[in-house]
């Protein structure tokens, strides 16, 4: 895909390395957060993921483009699409069980996506330097092996729990965000 130097990882990055309490091969993730757009089950309009790591390194996951979705009549939105690219990588990077935020998305988008196609997503990173993870990831239309949609490459920083506390609302929350 077309990315920058801001996403490549560096010389001397070093391999992920899967955290022991990570969900085992082909294990659902389960949503970090009940409201989350991405993966919670409590939001009304969200992706509504369904996740899980064949190798505990790479997530897959699934969601069907719907209704609430639409950018043009009938289209996916582009926008809904990188949030479900941002989604996977964050859920890949935290099979490391450390807190990373996005810094940086990359997004290319190959083909429009009708509403009611479901998309199967896949992300895994690249390399960790210092804080800064590497990851890249890919949507396919109707089947793991089918046409690519969107491509994405990002750069997360990892942070501290503070950083939640600090800038969110956790009240009542604590063991969803970043469980
Ligand atoms: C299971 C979970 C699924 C979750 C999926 C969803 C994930 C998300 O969407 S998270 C929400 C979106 N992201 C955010 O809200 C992050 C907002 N940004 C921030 O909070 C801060 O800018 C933050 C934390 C990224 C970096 O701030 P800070 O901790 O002060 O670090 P800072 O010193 O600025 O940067 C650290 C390094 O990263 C680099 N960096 C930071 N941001 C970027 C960026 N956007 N582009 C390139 N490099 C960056 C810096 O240049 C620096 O590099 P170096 O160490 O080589 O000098």
């Amino acid at each position: 895909m077309t990315r920058s130097t801001v996403t490549t990882p560096p010389p001397g990055a070093v391999p992920p390395e899967t955290h022991p309490d990570a969900p085992g091969p082909g294990q659902p993730l389960g949503p970090h957060y009940s409201r989350c757009f991405g993966c919670g089950p409590d939001h009304p309009t969200g992706l509504h993921f369904e996740a899980s790591s064949p190798d505990g390194l790479t997530v897959t996951a699934q969601f069907t483009v719907g209704e609430n979705h639409q950018g043009a009549p009938g289209l996916a939105h582009g926008g809904v699409l990188a949030a479900a690219m941002d989604e996977a990588l964050g859920s890949s990077i935290w099979l490391l069980r450390k807190p990373y935020v996005t810094g940086r998305l990359e997004t290319d988008f190959l083909r429009p996506v009708p509403v009611g196609t479901r998309l199967f997503v896949k992300a895994w990173c690249t390399g960790i330097s210092g804080r800064k993870a590497y990851l890249e990831g890919e949507a396919r239309m109707g089947a793991p092996d089918g046409p690519v949609a969107v491509r994405a490459a990002a750069l997360f920083i990892e942070v501290t729990i503070d950083h939640f506390v600090e800038h969110g609302d956790v009240s009542g929350h604590e063991f969803e965000v970043n469980p």
